[in-house]
């Protein structure tokens, strides 16, 4: 398909770290800090903070977890920073950024060692500097997550010792969870009850990484600062929008918890649901975390339940990815051989407000999928007068409608595309694109989404974070789909082969409205 390139003087703006928004003096503390977590993704988002300029300058890291890793976490969290990409070994910053991490071996489940852990850390202060501030990072498995905050209440560390520390700065405890937040919403509303018991709302960052990934967030700069856009943003101009969120790799050896999870617990409540909102939110009255956090919570509220009906569930079986045979997700490592556990869920939903009465969004999100792809399609209406109707088929495309595409990852990017006259004596139409790609026009960016997360929460910034409100309305939709699925065993599971595009009813859902995934 012929391109229309993007304005390439983009290229002449870099992404620009902000070095004013420099966090206190403080210790990031990592429940859980030997997981795959830890070193895959907040280490290594840690050090490109660092290299970046954007940690203070008194500042540690201790990892937390139950093996006695003392000599070897901070060699193997380097092998992470390193493994992630885009840091050499001999990075001059990265040796003295290694000797602030530290170990403590605790069980999560034992009151000593949370009193070690304070003594542990109070030590560190007079070490680094670093005031008593304090970011706990629960990255474990959600079962303890509400064991750690209540033992964190019990053993006073869960408010600051002092208002003011000695240098003058004010002294702050903050806590960032790990999704799921919650299981349904009964279990979500349960775990705010006890988290809200030790922490205040404004300690609290729930974390969701698609919002701290800058395609994401560019959604909302997209929408509001640009004029042209917002005008055909709704029911009027927009046919309908499609989600998908797409992964070739399987479950990873996480046969546990994707047991417990399926791809709607694990995808769609959280990440999938936080795309929706950007896209359908309506414009928030500031760039402040309540303003912003209020209209998304409109926008789940406005979705009418979902009916059984307009789901699909899929689970995938063997099959070829990226060339090479894998194994169906009921051969996987301790998982269930009759799982009934989904690796795929489509839905469609719809909004009713103003804005998107009777504008269908169709959801996917699956593992073991054809490609790992995060996309938003906005497919428009055709124009009104099909002027050139006729000329399908007359060596053209004819007319086709308007597509706006968001690509989240990895290609990140967006696409307009718009029918063009092909040269020569006929109206032919073609089909042409109009391209902005993130890597030409500002270069490849090695961050993960954590960074800007972590920095945010240092700073106590939580407009990129999820509220209480916000996860009991995305669990509200979900539990209702859960519970249905639960009564109704699926028979033909695995219904797709691993590296396909997931189980034919997924087609059949917009078939049936004469509509078409797009593809991708
Ligand atoms: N991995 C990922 O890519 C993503 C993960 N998440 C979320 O992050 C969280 C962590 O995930 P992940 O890193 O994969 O988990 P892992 O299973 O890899 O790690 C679990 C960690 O918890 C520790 N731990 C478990 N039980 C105890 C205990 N009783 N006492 C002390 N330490 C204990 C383990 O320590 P030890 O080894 O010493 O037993 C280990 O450090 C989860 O909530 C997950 O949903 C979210 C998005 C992506
Ligand atoms: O939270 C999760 O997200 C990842 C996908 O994240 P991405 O940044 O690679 O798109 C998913 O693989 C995992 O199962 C889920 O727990």
């Amino acid at each position: 398909m012929p391109t229309l390139e993007a304005n390439t003087s983009l290229s002449a703006a870099p992404a620009t770290p902000q070095p004013e928004r420099t966090p206190d003096p403080c210790i990031v503390v990592i429940f859980g800090a030997s997981g795959d977590l830890t070193k895959r993704k907040l280490l290594p988002a840690l050090y490109h903070l660092e290299q970046a300029g954007l940690l203070p300058k008194d500042f540690a890291v201790v990892g937390v977890a139950r093996r006695p890793l003392e000599e070897s976490f901070a060699p193997d969290m380097k092998e992470g920073i390193v493994a992630g990409g885009g840091v050499e070994e001999s990075d001059p910053k990265l040796a003295p950024f290694v000797d602030r991490i530290q170990y403590h071996a605790m069980n999560f489940d034992d009151p000593s060692g949370y009193d070690a852990l304070k003594t542990k850390l109070a030590e560190l202060d007079n070490k680094y500097n670093t005031c008593g501030n304090r970011l706990f990072y629960l990255a474990t498995a959600p079962e303890y997550f509400s064991d750690i905050v209540n033992y964190l209440g019990e053993h006073g560390m869960a408010k600051p010792d002092v208002e003011t520390a000695p240098n003058g700065c004010k002294v702050w405890v903050r806590t960032i969870i790990e999704k799921p937040f919650g299981h349904d919403l009964n279990s979500a509303k349960a775990l705010n009850d006890e988290v809200n018991k030790v922490f205040s709302e404004d300690q609290i960052f729930r974390i969701d990484h698609y919002l701290g990934k800058e395609t994401v967030q560019n959604i909302l700069v997209f929408r509001f600062a640009n004029g042209i856009f917002e005008n055909v943003w709704n029911r009027n101009y927009i046919d309908h929008v499609e989600i998908t969120a797409a992964e070739s790799i399987g479950i990873e050896g996480r046969g546990p918890f994707y047991e417990t999870a399926g791809a709607l617990r694990d995808v769609v409540q959280n990440h999938v649901m936080e795309l929706l909102s950007f896209v359908a939110m309506e414009p928030p009255v500031s760039f402040e975390a309540s303003a912003v956090r209020a209209e998304k919570v409109k926008v789940w509220k406005a979705i009418t339940p979902i009916h059984p009906a307009d789901t699909v569930r899929g689970q995938y079986g063997p099959g070829i990815v990226d060339g090479k045979p894998v194994i169906g997700y009921r051969q996987e490592d301790r998982v269930h051989p009759r799982s009934q556990t989904e690796t795929y869920a489509a839905l469609r939903l719809e909004i009713e407000n103003w804005r998107w009465a009777g504008v269908p969004f169709y959801i996917r999100a699956g593992k073991r999928l054809a490609k790992r792809v995060t996309d938003i399609t906005i497919q428009f209406k055709q124009p009104p007068l099909l002027l050139f109707k006729d000329q399908q088929g007359k060596g053209g495309e004819g007319v086709k409608p308007n597509v706006l595409s968001m690509r989240i990852q990895p290609d990140e990017g967006i696409t307009l595309r718009f029918g063009a006259k092909i040269p020569g004596p006929s109206m032919n139409i073609g089909t042409v694109n109009m391209d902005f790609s993130y890597a030409e026009a500002f270069g490849k960016s090695s961050a993960n989404g954590y960074e800007r997360l972590l920095l945010d929460a240092m700073l106590g910034d939580g407009t990129l974070f999820a509220h209480r409100d916000g996860v009991e309305a995305t669990w509200a939709l979900m539990t209702p789909i859960l519970e249905a699925w639960k009564k109704d065993p699926v028979k033909d599971f695995p219904n797709y082969a691993a590296g396909t595009w997931g189980p034919s009813a997924a087609d059949a859902l917009l078939e049936s409205e004469g509509r078409k995934w797009r593809k991708l």
